[in-house]
């Protein structure tokens, strides 16, 4: 498959958002908010970001990875010390490095699948194929297949494949190809991606996903409120990037998530807004580490723009293996993300 040189403007738009996303969390490593050490070979232009910003994805990425740690554990029988084999879907994953960084703690989970546009998995698996460290920790060097043209590597336990998320046929087929198992625990991620999308393709996603995977949890993390005064703002920033928030009429709000996800196969859900997930469900010891790395007095902005996105968690379990899932309460459980020196 050759990648194709004219794209939509606003798809376009929409995958440089991932460039952006990825300078942001290079500037949160760079100043000790969490450590990831495969980040740096996915930014070209470096850039510090503000206090706020960092701030923000420190919140994110800290929910989120606590999310899929949780996953990972879920269905562990201490009597036999064994674990259900487990999947990652990640939607839209951009330059993402999760993968690798759960690969080099040695808990990757038996399949990791990424899924984006052809033109980015293009970009993501020259670098992979370029770049030794990453090529041997996916075990490149030893066997597996990367197409950097196609934008697609496939070993036994991660996957990088291009597929619009707003073509099912055309996704059902990309993951079936690599042996996708509907029927295997999965977790999907879909960070900052369903709402670029036209609320009735995401709909679909969601409910073909839904009504696919017995055992899953759906996490998700996206803006929310466009209606006041910050919310409209926050669009009109957006849009004059050329890429606006398509989705966001049809999940405007907390309740919008959680019916969303309600009516489209979805056993249970909920959504909470990022203010909420920072002062009441991230580990409060990592969170006054966190809030020493920079001077910050930006309160009445910060609190604005956290009430304006979310995390939203949808879960099936036939297994029984989630009973429990979700972010606890200020507590001691969290495992903080191992932070730089
Ligand atoms: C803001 S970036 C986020 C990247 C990554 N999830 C992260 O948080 O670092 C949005 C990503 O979604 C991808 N995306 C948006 N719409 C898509 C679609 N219809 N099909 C495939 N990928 C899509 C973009 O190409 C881009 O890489």
């Amino acid at each position: 498959m050759s990648t194709p040189t004219v794209l939509k403007g606003s798809d376009a738009a929409v995958q440089n958002t991932n460039d952006d996303a990825q300078i942001s969390k290079l500037s949160c490593v760079r100043l000790g908010y969490f450590k990831d050490d495969f980040i740096q070979y996915f930014v070209r232009r470096a850039s510090r970001r503000s206090p706020l910003i960092n701030r923000g994805y420190y919140s994110r990425i800290t929910a989120l990875r606590h999310l899929l740690y949780q996953f990972l554990a879920a269905g562990h029988d201490p009597a036999t010390g064994s674990t259900p084999p487990k999947q990652v879907l990640s939607l839209g994953a951009g330059f993402d490095t999760t993968w690798f960084q759960l690969q080099s703690e040695g808990i990757a989970p038996a399949r990791y699948i990424e899924v984006d546009f052809a033109e980015v998995t293009h970009k993501k698996a020259n670098i992979i194929g370029s770049k030794e460290p990453l090529y041997k920790l996916l075990g490149l060097d030893k066997g597996g297949e990367i197409d950097a043209e196609s934008g697609r590597i496939v070993t036994d336990q991660y996957c990088l494949l291009p597929a619009d998320l707003r073509d099912l046929k055309a996704l059902e087929a990309a993951l079936t190809s690599v042996g996708f198992q509907p029927e295997l625990p999965t977790f999907i991620l879909s960070e900052c991606v369903l709402v670029y999308m036209r609320s009735q393709d995401s709909d679909a996603l969601v409910h073909w996903l839904g009504r696919r995977l017995p055992t899953a949890v759906f996490v998700l993390y996206e803006q929310i409120k466009p209606d006041d005064a910050f919310g409209q703002q926050m669009l009109m920033n957006i849009e004059s990037r050329g890429c606006p928030l398509l989705g966001i009429r049809g999940t405007p709000s907390l309740e919008s998530h959680v019916a969303r996800f309600r009516n489209n196969g979805w056993q249970r859900a909920e959504a909470k807004d990022m203010n909420t997930i920072y002062r009441d469900h991230l580990d409060p010891q990592d969170k006054r580490r966190a809030e020493r790395l920079e001077i910050f007095d930006e309160f009445e902005e910060w609190h604005l723009i956290q009430e304006h996105y979310c995390i939203a968690t949808a879960i099936n379990d036939t297994q029984g293996i989630f009973r429990n899932y979700g972010l606890p309460e200020n507590e001691s459980i969290h495992k903080p993300l191992p932070c730089a020196d």
